[in-house]
């Protein structure tokens, strides 16, 4: 059969089987979504199907190329949703957080126009790229199947139905079909990775066997196969580990997941953290990390994973959390006023008859705040005590230490939330206070 007639049947027939009923096509300018769009075209009509482009701002080019994206939908009538990238990151990862912005957009509109299905151009040397690079930056088995041909996404899930063929095959169908298109120069220089591979690399390894961008996609597809097989037993051991499990938190027993071996089990928290789509990126090293704690000696340990997730040992535990950066960890406080802090709330008050606390002057700064590090209480006697032995002492789990309240009178902590109050240590002074924490007096 002609490569034309190929990949218009390949597409058809992935639509069909991923019931893809109203269908946005990611289209760059460049040659392989310009062929994407134009096989869309001929299969559904233009009422079944939309466009989205992100203009990332990065290139003298981009405008003309978005426009030209553009000019082309408007001549043929198909609905055209666009978005020009302006908060760009000044650090590092440009990449990543243009990736980031380029996702968030397409899902911003599959949502707002009830699309149920996005669809990519990404194709075979894209696959073996991807592929080759993960195996370069981490070696990790469910990163190395990440460009997968379907998957849930946004309200609905995203396709990539051009895996089967090369760069070269859909070029020669742009040519046939005299497909207009814009030419990205930044794939020409060697600054990326991906780019090395793809100029330098590539054409040495498809010198050795023609097939290969075939092999990496059988070898990609008996991984994910096998890794299938493997889930039936992960989600056993997950029904038996899994206590809660919300967007936010993962809480579970570990006994479950220590029946396998060492390499079984970083299988077992790729598959974990793959099929949640947390959006932890997550190496092996951390999964590494993560097997370590899980089975040393010390009841309690954590590690922080990228994008504010927390993996913690507590004991026979484990919790998984989003450590919220958005939460406030310290408030001033005014007495006889409602502070908040965290959702909970707090007021302090003068009660010469019903009190808590007891000091030798009136305070001047009142602060309410989570614990810190190095955090210390005052016991008789002038010692101290550290406050992380003492959350120990009182057995409260690593995980819920946070959520913990402290109150400080001019920057010495009077009491710390159902596990400590200065006045149990000195009764002194004659000045009497009341704490209200959610409307109950403590
Ligand atoms: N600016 C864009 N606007 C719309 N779609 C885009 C844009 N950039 C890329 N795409 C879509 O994503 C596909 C893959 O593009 P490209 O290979 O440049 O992305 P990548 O960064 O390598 O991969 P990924 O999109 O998975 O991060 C394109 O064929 C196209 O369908």
């Amino acid at each position: 059969m002609l490569i034309d007639k190929r990949i218009v049947g390949t597409v058809k027939r992935n639509l069909e089987r991923f019931q893809a009923k109203k269908i946005l096509v990611a289209v760059s300018g460049g040659v392989d979504s310009m062929v994407l769009l134009n096989v869309i075209a001929q299969i559904l009509p233009t009422d079944k199907f939309g466009v989205v482009n992100v203009d990332h701002d990065l290139r003298p080019e981009s405008k003309s190329e978005v426009q030209f994206v553009k000019d082309n939908c408007q001549k043929n009538g198909y609905q055209f949703f666009t978005k020009k990238w302006d908060k760009k990151p000044r650090d590092v990862g440009m990449e990543a957080a243009a990736r980031e912005f380029r996702y968030g957009f397409f899902k911003e509109v599959m949502k707002q126009e009830h699309f149920d299905t996005l669809v990519t151009a990404h194709h075979g040397n894209d696959l073996a790229e991807n592929i080759l690079m993960k195996m370069i930056r981490s070696g990790n088995a469910y990163e190395i199947i990440s460009l997968k041909e379907q998957r849930n996404f946004g309200n609905g899930q995203i396709i990539r139905p051009l895996l089967d063929f090369s760069k070269k095959e859909l070029a020669e169908y742009g040519d046939i079909h005299d497909i207009k298109h814009v030419q990205d120069e930044t794939n020409f220089s060697n600054i990326t990775l991906r780019n090395r591979l793809r100029n330098n690399i590539f054409p040495e390894l498809q010198k050795e066997n023609g097939q290969l961008l075939a092999h990496f996609r059988f070898f990609d597809q008996q991984l994910m196969a096998l890794i299938d097989l493997a889930q039936k037993q992960f989600s056993q051991i997950e029904q038996a580990m899994i206590l809660v499990d919300d967007a936010r938190i993962i809480k579970g027993k570990i006994k479950p997941v220590l029946k396998l071996d060492h390499f079984q089990q970083t299988l077992f928290w790729g598959n974990f953290f793959a099929k949640r789509q947390l959006d932890i990126s997550i190496s092996n090293k951390q999964i590494n990390q993560i097997i370590g704690i899980l089975t040393n000696d010390s009841a309690n340990a954590s590690i922080d994973l990228e994008d504010s997730w927390r993996f913690i040992r507590s004991y026979d535990q484990f919790v998984v959390e989003k450590i919220s950066t958005k939460n406030l960890t310290e408030v001033e406080l005014h007495l006889n006023r409602v502070a908040t802090l965290n959702h909970r709330k707090v007021t302090v008050t003068e009660d010469e008859t019903d009190f808590s606390i007891t000091v030798d002057k009136k305070p001047e700064k009142i602060t309410l705040r989570t614990r810190r590090n190095g955090d210390k209480l005052l016991l008789s006697n002038g010692q101290h005590q550290k406050l992380s032995k003492r959350f120990i002492n009182e057995k409260i789990p690593e995980y819920k230490r946070n959520d913990y309240l402290v109150l400080l009178f001019d920057n010495q902590i009077v009491w710390v939330e159902k596990i400590y109050n200065m006045s149990d240590y000195l009764k002194k002074g004659n000045k009497h206070y009341q704490i209200n924490l959610d409307g109950v007096k403590e």
